[in-house]
């Protein structure tokens, strides 16, 4: 059993606020798509997995209460647009949005209003069960390509931002091999960056960390290249927002510096992702749109100012990873893939973007 982000049962959908862990424990209610936007907008519900599969929820949740009228093809156009809009660099809003709108099209063809309501809430409710299968395979591909270069020993994983059961609709994807190698009683030791500028990794990973008895050491981010140094290090292993084809990845910011270091330490770097993180469409990282957030995210926590007044901010949340630099895989659950591999791998299994 692993720590639940997303409750949903139809008619009702509540999330788990992110921004009050780990101090608080509370469910916010969900009732419409622009609820849903906002929580995904002020990262009350973060990661790329679980954005997507909140916001479609948060579509079914409105199409349950009635919403969308009779012009339901419109209505759902227009909220899948506006939810994609809520956050640009994680790719699966867009593709579960670009997907649910072909399979609405295709439906409301031969079906009444009331039927096609029916059979988009069914796509969407279907999201949950295969992301979670999903990181299972992720998990278990995750940890044998681990284990294949150590036969004998427990391995100690370096991990940042939160990738596990929080960012996802359960079990993780970077978090999800870390849990499946504790689960094979492998896993020595897993050390989590704190991640700036949000602190994901302080509150989440570390939340998720202690509440599934993983032996866990947080770190600051500038601890990183240290730690590899000094706390041998088996891999590196972190998750993605978008996997282009040539295999650079967009992740929270911090990750490229974690490659570089990986490389000099001769430390294999591993992204872990499902295909739905996969953007075949886009040839090369420089093409990712990186989302920048508010300069407040740095210069306060909670509310409590700690920069010098009038100080100028970049906080760009993520940051890409050249594909030379991903020197252990790709993780996916249809296997492990050298970025060199990605695209032909994924070819005629993902839609087109
Ligand atoms: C499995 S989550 C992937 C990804 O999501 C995080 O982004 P954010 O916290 O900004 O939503 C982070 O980059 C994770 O690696």
């Amino acid at each position: 059993m692993t720590l639940e982000a997303i409750r949903y049962r139809p008619g009702s959908l509540q999330i788990l606020n992110q921004l009050l862990l780990p101090q608080e424990s509370v469910f916010d209610e969900i009732r419409s798509v622009q609820d849903g936007y906002e929580a995904i907008k002020s990262m009350k519900v973060r990661g790329a997995p679980a954005i997507a599969i909140v916001g479609c929820l948060s579509l079914a949740v409105e199409l349950q209460a009635g919403g969308g009228g009779d012009d339901l093809v419109s209505f759902i156009r227009d909220s899948l647009s506006h939810l994609t809009s809520a956050r640009p660099t994680a790719v699966n809003m867009g593709r579960a949005a670009r997907e649910l709108m072909e399979f609405t099209e295709n439906e409301s063809m031969d079906k009444a209003t009331d039927q096609l309501r029916e059979s988009v809430i069914g796509w969407i409710e279907e999201m949950l069960e295969r992301d979670v299968n999903d990181n299972r395979k992720i998990g278990n591909y995750g940890a044998q390509h681990i284990l294949s270069g150590v036969p004998r020993d427990s391995v100690t994983i370096l991990t940042h931002c939160n990738t596990g059961s929080l960012a996802t609709a359960g079990y993780g994807t970077a978090l999800g091999v870390v849990r499946s190698l504790h689960a094979l009683g492998r896993l020595k030791r897993v050390y989590c960056t704190e991640t700036r500028p949000y602190n994901q990794g302080a509150r989440l990973t570390a939340y998720e960390a202690v509440a599934e008895g993983f032996p866990a050491t947080l770190i600051t981010d500038s601890m990183a290249a240290l730690t590899m140094r000094e706390r041998g290090i088996t891999a590196v292993v972190v998750g993605a927002d978008r996997v282009v084809a040539n295999g650079d990845t967009a992740n929270k910011v911090g990750t490229y510096q974690l490659a570089i270091a990986a490389k000099h330490h001769g430390i294999p770097f591993y992204v872990a992702a499902p295909s739905t993180s996969c953007d075949l469409s886009l040839e090369s990282g420089r093409d990712i749109v990186i989302e920048e957030r508010p300069p407040e995210e740095l210069t306060s926590i909670n509310g409590v100012p700690i920069a010098a007044p009038g100080i100028e901010v970049w906080n760009p949340a993520f940051d890409v990873t050249p594909h030379q630099l991903i020197t252990g895989g790709i993780i996916t659950e249809l296997g492990v893939f050298l970025p060199s591999e990605l695209q032909a791998a994924l070819t005629g299994r993902l839609t087109a973007l």
